[in-house]
């Protein structure tokens, strides 16, 4: 039998029954309110079902960067030149400062560079992997990509290559790729075998220009109807508009899924390999992470076919393993969190947090103090957020093609007054909660913030007292931690220690928002409107984001009742607003209702990705890279 029908016939269902004891499992632990965890629940039990363990170590990640070279180039269907794809591979491995090496060295994983069929003489790059199946493919606007046994063998160079990678105990794989043209190829293919039009599936690429993206479609359309793909049949599709890399990272897909690893996809181009994984080994899916939504909609396509719903919502339109990278952080606080929850006997449950208690007194607090917090607020630093949005537009990549990566390292940049903030930056959370706390949410808030790298300070509001008072404690708090802790996550923990995570939330969203999600009311009267009971809660938290923004922290939301009194104390005073992140679900659609730091701490690590990427990233000057000749891109960038 041949490796790729050996490997076809070895992929099996993940271990579904050990997920349904998990599952179980959570339920007890989480006290039936394990539904909190929205789709991060989904990624734990998936997880556990493709390892088959209760209990799997966090995993030995790989990235792999698959490069490869498209006829369709010719066409001018890019906003870079051909070249760009040898000399990012070179950049891979001789500078290491793309984003794949940045993002890789984010997520603690081994990066590999392959070369599936760079078009060039000679490829001499130390470190590079040889799994050349040609020179570069043929133009699909002119006939197929490739023959039928070198899409085959693109597949199986992929499996060899997955093979090797678990036989050096790599178990969870994050491909990538780099191939200029490569996103018609994926709307080519993804159109075929979704079904869908030429119109639906072709975006932007690199960014591209209109004009540009009219031809680009016609050319996909061209494609299509000239080499008539038969989407019954994935070799036939890879071989007519497909690429080496496309069949390479399907390959390396079902290698991972044959030996039960896991493979988290990242954007449209990985997602459309996904497609030809899945119309070979239907069961190969189970095997799959999703991670992010981008930018082009080929992928909304594949992710609907493939059954997957990403988490991530950065507006990354690029494919070196970026938004899997992050994902890859956030499976393994899953199973630190899960590990935590379950007392395991190893892993003994400390809370060493910080308690405030807010004093019986009271306040101390006038309408001064709150002017004079108003009226002093700082102003970024735009000369630094220039110098920094100006080294973004230049880094080896197409122009903002890390989307709300570069717009939160432009304002963490304005914040800190430093063009070049360090990754490291000590994080803190602060947590209001009311005089008991529910030892589940101090279990839960332990396991959030280890994984955060985060000192948390539990913060007890008192009820009954002069809401100023309540104001005062948050301001002192948020002052006091923003002096040590650049970023700062908020979190406020259920009212009613009995109630289901989530119920504060779910009473504030009735009484404060419209049905549509907007604010109901103006700054001035909506406190007037809000229970009373979280009335105490809402000043601190004000108190909190007022005077932690005084102080140039970064401020990380949490859950949803945090997120709408943030959202009005922007209204009240519009200067916070740039220190603020929003998490949930602006970034982040995971349908969690879970306080107490598990999406502040995502927040913290998007943030110290988006820190990864200004810091590691070099660019196109010193990467000898060219820059776009299309789009926004060749007015911004220089070399
Ligand atoms: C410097 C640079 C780095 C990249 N990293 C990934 N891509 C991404 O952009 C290309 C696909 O877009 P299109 O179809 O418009 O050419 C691929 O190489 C893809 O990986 C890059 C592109 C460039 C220019
Ligand atoms: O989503 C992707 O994979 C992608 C998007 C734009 C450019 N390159 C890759």
């Amino acid at each position: 039998m041949s490796l790729l029908n050996r490997t076809l016939t070895a992929i099996e269902p993940a271990n579904h029954e050990l997920a349904q004891q998990a599952a179980a499992q959570l339920t007890k632990v989480m006290e039936g309110d394990e539904d909190s965890l929205g789709l991060l629940k989904d990624l734990l039990l998936k997880y556990l079902a493709i390892t088959g363990e209760m209990h799997p170590a966090a995993p030995d990640k790989c990235t792999v960067i698959c490069c490869a070279s498209h006829g369709v180039a010719a066409e001018a269907v890019s906003a870079y030149p051909e070249e760009t794809t040898l000399q990012m591979t070179k950049s891979y491995l001789i500078g290491q400062g793309a984003a794949a090496n940045a993002f890789a060295n984010f997520a603690d994983s081994e990066i590999f560079i392959a070369d599936f069929g760079i078009k060039a003489d000679n490829i001499d790059i130390p470190g590079l992997l040889d799994c050349r199946i040609g020179n570069g493919t043929d133009n699909i606007a002119q006939g197929p990509a490739m023959s039928r046994e070198q899409a085959i063998a693109a597949l199986e160079k992929g499996i060899e290559l997955a093979e090797k990678l678990i036989s050096e105990g790599f178990d969870c794989l994050l491909p990538g790729e780099m191939g200029i043209a490569n996103t018609t190829v994926s709307a080519a293919i993804c159109a075929a075998i979704c079904n869908k039009t030429a119109a639906d599936v072709t975006g932007r690429g690199t960014n591209i220009s209109d004009e540009r993206l009219a031809k680009k479609t016609a050319i996909v359309e061209k494609a299509l109807n000239l080499n008539q793909p038969d989407n019954t049949d994935a070799i036939d599709v890879l071989a007519k508009v497909g690429g080496f890399e496309f069949g390479a990272i399907a390959g390396l897909m079902l290698g991972f899924a044959a030996h039960h690893k896991a493979v988290i996809l990242d954007g449209s181009n990985c997602a459309a390999a996904a497609l030809i994984a899945q119309d070979l080994a239907p069961d190969c899916v189970d095997y799959f992470l999703p991670s992010h939504r981008g930018g082009e909609p080929a992928q909304t396509f594949a992710l609907e076919k493939l059954g997957l719903t990403p988490i991530l919502h950065l507006d990354l339109r690029l494919g070196e393993a970026c938004g899997s990278s992050i994902l890859a952080r956030e499976l393994e606080t899953m199973l630190n969190l899960w590990d935590v929850v379950s007392h395991l006997p190893h892993d003994p449950v400390e809370t060493p947090f910080q308690q405030a208690y807010m004093p019986n007194l009271a306040p101390k607090v006038t309408n001064k103090t709150f002017d004079f917090y108003l009226s002093t607020m700082q102003d970024l630093d735009t000369q630094a957020m220039e110098a920094c949005k100006e080294r973004l537009d230049n880094l080896v990549k197409p122009l903002e093609s890390l989307g709300a990566l570069e717009q939160i390292a432009t304002e963490i940049a304005g914040i800190m007054g430093d063009e070049l903030p360090n990754c490291d930056l000590d994080r803190a959370l602060l947590c209001f909660t009311s005089k008991v706390s529910n030892p589940l949410q101090m279990q839960l808030t332990a396991a959030s913030s280890q994984s955060a790298k985060a000192d948390v300070t539990i913060a007890h509001v008192r009820e009954c007292l002069p809401l100023t008072a309540a104001f005062d404690f948050g301001r002192e708090q948020g002052e006091f931690l923003s002096l040590s802790y650049p970023l700062l996550g908020l979190s406020m923990t259920e009212m009613d220690e009995h109630a289901p995570f989530g119920t504060t939330a779910e009473l504030l969203r009735q009484e404060l928002l419209n049905a549509d999600g907007s604010l109901k009311y103006p700054a001035d009267e909506f406190l007037a409107h809000a229970p009373e009971a979280v009335q105490p809660f809402i000043g601190a938290m004000i108190g909190a984001i007022i005077a932690a923004a005084h102080n140039s922290a970064f401020i990380i939301l949490d859950d949803e009742a945090s997120e709408i009194i943030a959202r009005y104390t922007e209204l009240l005073c519009p200067a916070v607003r740039p220190y603020i992140l929003h998490v949930q679900p602006l970034l982040v659609k995971a349908n969690c209702t879970l306080p107490g730091g598990l999406i502040a701490g995502l927040g913290m690590d998007i943030a110290e990705a988006a820190l990864y990427m200004l810091n590691y990233m070099r660019t196109f000057a010193e990467s000898k890279v060219a820059i776009a000749s299309d789009g926004p891109g060749a007015q911004r960038q220089q070399n």
